[in-house]
């Protein structure tokens, strides 16, 4: 069951409007939310940035958070999601439908669009670690914005994807960003690195909690750029991101990062983000 502006639609059902600005141009914003044992994790976190997300792009948000936890819950509720559940709730809201023209129609209406969905989490890939591939980053240049006009990420994930990789590490002129969907960190002498949050990354909630965790356990961090000779060299790599969680990066192109192993700083904060979700008040 989905919910398409204002309507409780079966999925598989026709619901959007074909001028509908967000499937003509991806002009809209989203967040994906993880659900823990039939509760949301980092809800006013996610709520926020979404508000900000809708005024980067000059969209007004005509609901509340309220409203929008009061439609969450629905969803889940009518997708069967209990307190035994995990999942992730995706809710996005485009401008709206309009006559298709490039500038903002003045009149036009946001339309809110939601589902959500049970999800396991990616436990076993978190012991394992994953492959990834370096790969540039041709993406537009306010991935600080959440926004639906992911062709960008579509096509780096695929890229790597064809190299035999799980996922995409983006460089700018040698610098490393981000990756296709999460953040990136490097543990070098027991240091992390991290981008910075500006206009070339996306400010990732995940990646706030484990900047947060670190600092807490004496883990010194630095948001600054690294290139990638210095990600090469890593003790560590792992990225971060809802879904994924605390994930970590084995190998780049093929190149074992050190030994090819899961690193113990890495573990160590998979174990302290796992503490914060039981800690952590969900709604
Ligand atoms: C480009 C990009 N960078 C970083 C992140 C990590 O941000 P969070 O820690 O706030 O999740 C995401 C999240 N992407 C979501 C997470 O899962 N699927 C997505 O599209 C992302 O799309």
């Amino acid at each position: 069951m989905l919910y398409v502006d204002g309507k409780w639609v079966e999925a598989g059902v026709a619901a959007v409007d074909p001028e509908d600005r967000g499937y003509n141009f991806g002009d809209g914003v989203y967040e994906v939310i993880r659900i823990y044992k039939g509760k949301l994790f980092q809800w006013d976190a996610h709520i926020e940035r979404m508000e900000r997300s809708a005024k980067e792009i000059q969209m007004k948000m005509p609901w509340s958070a309220q409203e929008l936890l009061d439609i969450a819950k629905q969803l889940m509720d009518k997708n069967g999601i209990t307190a035994q559940d995990d999942a992730t709730l995706y809710m996005q809201v485009s401008r709206g439908n309009s006559p298709r023209v490039h500038d903002i129609p003045g009149d036009v209406k946001p339309v809110l669009m939601g589902f959500a969905r049970k999800k396991d989490r990616p436990l076993a890939d978190q012991k394992k670690g994953l492959k990834a591939a370096l790969i540039e980053d041709i993406r537009w240049l306010r991935c600080d914005i959440k926004s639906i006009s992911l062709l960008g990420a579509v096509m780096v994930k695929q890229y790597a994807k064809d190299t035999g990789a799980q996922d995409a590490i983006l460089h700018r002129d040698g610098i490393v960003t981000e990756c296709s969907a999460a953040n990136l960190f490097a543990i070098k002498n027991g240091e992390l690195y991290t981008h910075p949050a500006n206009n070339l990354i996306l400010k990732g909630i995940t990646r706030d909690v484990v900047i947060e965790l670190a600092a807490k356990n004496g883990l010194t961090v630095h948001e600054k750029p690294f290139d990638t000779k210095f990600l090469l060299q890593a003790d560590e790599l792992f990225l971060t991101s809802t879904t994924a969680e605390v994930m970590p990066v084995i190998s780049v192109d093929g190149q074992a990062i050190a030994d090819g192993q899961v690193g113990s700083v890495t573990q160590k904060l998979q174990t302290l983000f796992e503490q914060h979700i039981e800690e952590a008040v969900l709604v």
